[in-house]
């Protein structure tokens, strides 16, 4: 009885912040699987990370938000023309450059490639390489491999969580661990001046974790984007500037 109580007042809770919860509201208008989407955007408003015809690695992408915006960003879909051109109706020349521009933008586009990885399903997003199975198996970084063939990546995003399993201590060392995962398949898979962005949760080894990003990318900044909730232990670690060439 006491239990039930319990769990109904903080379902109560739960649906209250949902209900109230903007990014999730966005999320929903704008079709978004996931509120997390909006950590992405901040960060890629920031440093304009995603450019079309870019090669993608999304880690623990379920439900797909990441991977949505991706998408969208890489293979130049759904994103409203509305900016792309100012000219006056009789300003020949400057429609001109910008229906080239928008060409070579989309010719660009075509090239790209998306995969997104998780344990879980995800559903069919247009353009999405979807690869369901654990990250850090073997098998399933030989098939990601496989897909990318010869190719390199401009970025590799980690949302990944572990499983909670309530002892904070245990929960950073899994979220280190795939932290670590990801870094060491970007040193395989980056081309140099690649991008790398990963979740994880603090609590205390992250600072080590740092130091190994910092020997491998010019720049390494902590990022707790408006969108991740304060009072999540979760931070990111946003990566610039791949500095091995050996993968080109
Ligand atoms: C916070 S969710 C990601 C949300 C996603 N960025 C989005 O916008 O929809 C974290 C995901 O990490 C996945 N995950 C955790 N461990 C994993 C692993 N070892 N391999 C693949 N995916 C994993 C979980 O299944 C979960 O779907």
């Amino acid at each position: 009885m006491f239990i039930s109580c319990r769990s109904s007042s903080s379902s109560k809770i739960w649906i209250t912040r949902q209900m109230r919860d903007k990014y999730k509201k966005k999320a929903v208008a704008h079709n978004y699987r996931s509120r997390s989407v909006y950590k992405l955007i901040e960060l890629d408003q920031k440093y304009k990370l995603l450019k079309p015809g870019n090669v993608v690695i999304d880690c623990g992408a379920a439900p797909g938000g990441w991977s949505q915006y991706i998408a969208q960003k890489v293979f130049l879909d759904n994103i409203e023309e509305k900016n792309s051109s100012v000219a006056d109706d009789d300003d020949d020349e400057l429609m001109i450059t910008n229906g080239k521009e928008k060409q070579a933008e989309q010719e660009k586009a075509r090239s790209g490639l998306v995969i997104a990885i998780d344990l879980l399903p995800i559903l069919p997003i247009h353009g999405v390489n979807v690869i369901q199975g654990d990250f850090t198996h073997a098998p399933i970084q030989k098939k990601l491999r496989d897909l990318l063939k010869d190719r390199k990546a401009d970025m590799v995003v980690s949302d990944m969580a572990p499983n909670f399993s309530g002892q904070h201590l245990t929960d950073h060392v899994k979220s280190m661990d795939l932290c670590e995962a990801a870094l060491s398949l970007s040193d395989q898979i980056l081309k140099s001046e690649g991008s790398f962005l990963c979740k994880f949760l603090m609590g205390g080894t992250e600072e080590e974790f740092k130091k190994q990003l910092q020997e491998r990318f010019k720049q390494v900044r902590y990022e707790k984007p408006d969108a991740s909730r304060a009072k999540s232990t979760e931070g990111y670690y946003m990566c610039l500037g791949y500095k091995s060439n050996k993968n080109d």
